[in-house]
């Protein structure tokens, strides 16, 4: 896997041009109509979402990447076309996702799938789990084979979304049929090697960004370099649980290796929308453009049952937010010199990133697509 960095110039003193919240505070321009050839801003990394129709593909793409409200996604129309949403303006995740129509003729000359496969890293695969999974299923099962054949190196990512329908028992019922059904498929046809990454989405709770995390994370390569800085902050600053997010879409990026529980990071999503949410309302700026999110936020909420959330700017678009207890949060000044030393850290694994990707580029033509493209830290970091 290798990796591209924006420039650093790109990079530096770039808090400006950040959208603010609430709606503002999104990824920037809506997604466009492609046309299918390939052009040079397709030459991003990507990540398709493909399904039935009217299995949910558009809301999840509209809810975690343009702070679209659940209920607004009722009046969401079908799509007809492919859409390319480009999520690179003011992420540090910096991708294209690719909406498709519900169905994709595999056999329409006019369609280049081996081409759209060749450059994608991620595949998700939408299944509606409210209704009839069956043809869902011999569908996802001709996608991903045509998909394996074209670029055995994506990720298989399969959404058994709008579970919030059904209660905890269907649910567990409806993943374990529908990961036996589709593993079954896929042996029959000697494709055992095939993995598939199952998750339960809805996007009326947290699920879908932990799911969208996950498949994120699987795309970046300082994934354990991440993880071990976390390990080393949480431990030697009395911390439980750590989140490093991007704030945009918060889509958590890595964290500790400790278990994640939904509620701790519920918990941390909703103190993202708070600190954001009152900067933007208590904004010396009316418009509050640029100004939701910069290098002075941080924010500390003290819960009525001993424990205390930390959020801290780590750059322009990543946060820190930590779970800890009242007693370790007595020993602030450890933890902000501990997480000075992580920042510093985390400045250089993106700075090394960028310098070998330069080299990299320099060397080969084409990038490998696999890897999404991150916005890496100001130039001027501490
Ligand atoms: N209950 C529930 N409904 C959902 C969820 N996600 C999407 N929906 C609803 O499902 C319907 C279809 O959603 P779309 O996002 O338009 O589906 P799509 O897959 O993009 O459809 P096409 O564009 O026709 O391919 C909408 O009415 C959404 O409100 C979910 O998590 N739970």
């Amino acid at each position: 896997m290798s990796i591209q960095y924006s420039t650093e110039d790109q990079m530096a003193d770039s808090y400006g041009v950040a959208d603010s919240f609430p709606k503002d505070f999104g990824y920037g321009a809506d997604e466009s109509e492609i046309d299918e050839s390939s052009t040079a801003s397709d030459s991003k990394p990507r990540i398709l979402l493909m399904g039935m129709r009217r299995s949910g593909k558009s809301s999840i793409q509209k809810v975690v990447f343009h702070k679209m409200s659940p209920n607004e996604t009722l009046f969401l129309e079908s799509t007809n076309k492919i859409y390319k949403d480009d999520i690179s303006n003011s992420s540090f995740v910096n991708f294209q996702i690719w909406d498709f129509p519900g169905q994709v003729d595999f056999f329409d000359p006019t369609f280049d799938y081996e081409m759209i496969f060749r450059g994608t890293g991620a595949l998700i695969y939408v299944i509606d789990a409210q209704d009839d999974y069956m043809e869902a299923l011999t569908r996802l099962h001709v996608t991903v084979t045509k998909a394996y054949k074209a670029n055995p190196d994506m990720n298989f990512e399969v959404f058994i979304h709008k579970v919030d329908g059904l209660s905890d028992d269907h649910k567990i019922e409806t993943q374990r049929d529908i990961h036996q059904r589709a593993n079954d498929d896929l042996a029959d046809v000697g494709l055992e090697k095939l993995h598939l990454s199952f998750y339960l989405t809805s996007i009326y709770d947290h699920s879908i960004f932990e799911a969208f995390s996950k498949v994120v994370q699987k795309l970046i390569p300082q994934l354990p370099t991440l993880e071990n800085l976390l390990n080393i902050f949480i431990s030697n600053s009395g911390i439980e649980k750590a989140f490093l997010f991007d704030v945009v879409s918060k889509i958590y990026i890595a964290t500790d290796s400790s278990p994640v529980d939904m509620q701790s990071y519920e918990l941390c999503c909703d103190m993202i929308d708070v600190v954001i949410d009152v900067s933007c309302i208590y904004s010396l700026h009316a418009d509050c453009n640029g100004t939701a999110y910069d290098k002075e936020s941080m924010a500390i909420i003290k819960l009525n049952n001993t424990t205390v959330l930390y959020l801290k700017e780590v750059t322009k678009f990543l946060s820190l937010v930590c779970i800890l207890r009242e007693e370790s949060f007595e020993r602030k000044g450890l933890i902000d010199y501990n997480f000075h030393c992580f920042r510093k850290a985390i400045h250089e694994v993106f700075e090394v990133g960028a310098a070998t990707h330069r080299t990299f580029s320099q060397q080969a033509s084409s990038p490998n697509l696999k890897a999404v493209t991150h916005n890496g830290t100001p130039a001027n970091a501490v």
